[in-house]
């Protein structure tokens, strides 16, 4: 049987091949749904596409064509390759944040900068089975990025709305770069995403945020590569960031299917981390999800500073099937903890910080066991805002003190000088 929709309240089923997002009965959120029966899914299967260097299988979502969209006809898929990323142990890390292994995914490692693209694959590539020439989405910049790349290489005209003076610089000109048509609007990012649904419904447009199901289907392979790299051995952790809320509700669906598939044989718990600016999920989190208040949102790591996130309830379902949990990080434990993810050589964007900051937070809770083996999701470059970065390690950004500063130094065309600096600089033995 082909995959269908249903609604992941009442259970309303759709056929796959309309343009939909939500239930018309209830309104609720809709679920992909892949019929697995008579299809054999073994952890084998996929290990044997390691390392394939042909279209479908050599991208790292692709991989699993499976468990993302079992009878999509191949010459369909629009795939740049994507994923493929490392996962990086992190013991200089691990020590900081308290537990003995973390490893680090680094997504950042996508071919747009951000894991947007695992989820563009599935979403422009449904954009392409229903005929639509032109896709859109709001944005805080990475789905942007990956909309405007996909739908270039998809040949579709990509739209993208953005609030005005909110962008890092690095995602806004990949959105340029890529040939989208911007639109910078005096909105942010929650209202956006109201406009850009009742434009696109009007002009038949197909949206591209995570409301689409088809983009959390692509981003459910982070959970199945990083596993598949602990070949198989499930961690006790997963911690990634939260904003709308998307990729840790795919993350939860993508475990529960190797748990009932049988390649796992048990749940990683999932911890999501805001922002304490952009933190509506945390907060009904402290009421045992009772109470959900959007939020005027606010937090330097701008890919994340949404008050209204739109996967919320999915969100509380993944963290109920993992008794996961939610917490929250300040600013200053944001760019402290990216100041030494960065110096570790790795590196990302303020927001990927937050699965760091978190862990670190977690342990000291004792939530986090010392010896429980920790995931920690980094969900985008470190190009992407350049900005932070600089301002960070100059001591420039308000309410934030460079806890780890590195050395910005100026010199004349003088050699004397240069070298006085450099022994005055040198790094103790
Ligand atoms: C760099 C980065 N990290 C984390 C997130 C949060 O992901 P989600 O919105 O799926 O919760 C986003 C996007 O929102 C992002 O762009
Ligand atoms: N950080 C996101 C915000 C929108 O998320 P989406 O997953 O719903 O598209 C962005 O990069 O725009």
């Amino acid at each position: 049987m082909p995959s269908l929709l249903q609604c992941m309240d009442c259970k309303t089923e759709y056929a796959i091949d309309e343009v939909r997002y939500v239930c018309d009965h209830c309104g609720g959120l809709l679920d992909v749904i892949h019929d697995w029966d008579g299809i054999t899914i073994t952890q084998s299967l996929f290990d044997e596409r390691l390392g394939s260097l042909e279209p479908p299988y050599n991208s790292g979502v692709w991989r699993y064509k499976e468990l993302i969209y079992p009878d999509i006809d191949d010459s369909l898929i629009v795939s740049k390759p994507e994923g493929n990323t490392n996962l990086y142990p992190s013991p200089k890390l691990a020590r900081w944040t308290g537990v003995d292994k973390l490893y680090l995914k680094h997504e950042g490692e996508n071919p747009t900068g951000s894991f947007k693209d695992r989820g563009m694959t599935g979403g422009v590539t449904q954009a392409r089975v229903l005929g639509m020439e032109r896709v859109a989405c709001a944005s805080t910049g990475n789905t942007s990025a990956a909309l405007a790349s996909y739908a270039a290489l998809a040949d579709m005209e990509g739209i993208i709305f953005l609030q005005n003076k909110a962008i890092a610089l690095g995602k806004l000109a990949q959105g340029l770069a890529y040939g989208a048509t911007c639109l910078r609007i005096d909105a942010d990012f929650d209202r956006n995403l109201e406009l850009v649904r009742e434009v696109s419904d009007r002009l038949g447009i197909y949206v591209l945020n995570s409301v689409n199901p088809f983009r959390l289907e692509g981003q459910k392979s982070i959970m199945f590569e990083a596993i598949q790299q602990l070949r198989w051995q499930a961690p006790d952790w997963i911690v990634c960031p939260g904003g709308n809320l998307g990729n840790s509700s795919a993350f939860g669906k993508a475990l529960k299917e190797l748990y009932d598939l049988g390649l796992i044989d048990r749940l990683p718990r999932i911890a999501i981390i805001q922002a304490e600016g952009a933190s509506p999920l945390y907060e009904s989190y402290l009421t045992g999800f009772e109470d959900y208040e959007p939020q005027k949102a606010d937090t330097i790591a701008t890919a994340i500073k949404i008050g209204n996130p739109v996967n919320y309830q999915k969100a509380v379902r993944a963290i109920k099937w993992t008794n996961g949990v939610v917490e929250s990080v300040t600013d200053q434990q944001i760019m402290d903890a990216k100041a030494l993810i960065d110096r570790s050589g790795i590196g990302c964007e303020p927001a990927s910080a937050c699965s760091v900051a978190g862990t670190r937070k977690l342990a000291e809770k004792g939530i986090i066991q010392p010896h429980e083996t920790v995931v920690g999701i980094l969900t985008g470059h470190v190009l992407k805002d350049p900005d932070a970065t600089i301002g960070y390690h100059s001591n420039m950004l308000e309410d934030i003190s460079a806890t780890y500063p590195n050395k910005l130094l100026q010199a004349g065309d003088n050699i004397d000088e240069i070298i006085h600096l450099l022994e005055r600089e040198k790094m103790p033995v």
